[in-house]
């Protein structure tokens, strides 16, 4: 029994979003990250980039691929210098947009320009995959809509997770078998750092 005026029920709408928070807080989704640099210090910035990810609060690593040297994949050949490529695994709290919404910030810390598609940049970071999440949302496609047809992500995926698919497409090594690996080589003289 409650007579104090200023104590209004919680309505149920807001008592499920709550609920809602908890059950994601208590229940970390596994993410995968592809990260790929073509200007400037290309093995600094991803560093930078897989560093950055770490200290996001509701984030942690869990594994960070092998470094691949990519020729430039959508564009004229020549018209941009090579790329390296990378993927890292996520674990988080954080929903799909957030995470989204924090790779975007480390691309905006790493000064990237956005002018032309597909264009040279200092730093992207995409979202291939989370958990089993499937959208067809424009802002936020899950999983990544390219990722299937992309040795750049693919190649360094399977490294990590060799048993890793993608939903809607299948298990990564069969996507990978069949882009090839042409376009694509592991740079065994420089690794990635595993933030501790
Ligand atoms: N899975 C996803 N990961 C990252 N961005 C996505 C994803 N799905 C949709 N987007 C949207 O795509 C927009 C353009 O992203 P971006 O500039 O990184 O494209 P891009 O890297 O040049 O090309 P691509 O999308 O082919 O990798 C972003 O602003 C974002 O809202
Ligand atoms: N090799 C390579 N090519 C690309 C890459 C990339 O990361 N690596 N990213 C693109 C847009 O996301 C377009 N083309």
């Amino acid at each position: 029994m409650s007579s104090d005026p200023t104590v209004q029920p919680v309505p149920a709408s807001v008592e499920r979003k709550v609920d809602d928070a908890d059950t994601t807080l208590q229940n970390p989704k596994w993410a995968v990250v592809a990260l790929g640099s073509n200007l400037g210090n290309r093995l600094e910035t991803l560093q930078g980039a897989v560093d950055a990810l770490e200290d996001t609060p509701g984030l942690r690593v869990k594994a960070v691929s092998p470094v691949y040297e990519t020729e430039p994949w959508g564009v004229e050949p020549g018209s941009q210098p090579n790329y390296l490529n990378a993927v890292v695994l996520v674990k988080t709290t954080l929903p799909p947009v957030s995470l989204l919404e924090r790779g975007h910030a480390i691309e905006e810390a790493f000064e990237r320009v956005r002018d032309e598609r597909w264009g040279p940049r200092t730093i992207d970071v995409d979202i291939v995959s989370y958990q089993d999440v499937v959208s067809d949302d424009p802002q936020l496609t899950l999983p990544h809509p390219r990722a299937h047809e992309r040795a750049f992500v693919l190649a360094p995926w399977h490294d990590v997770d060799p048993a890793a698919e993608l939903p809607g497409r299948g298990p990564v090594t069969q996507l990978l078998a069949h882009v090839g690996h042409a376009g694509v080589r592991p740079r065994v003289d420089v690794e990635l750092r595993l933030p501790e």
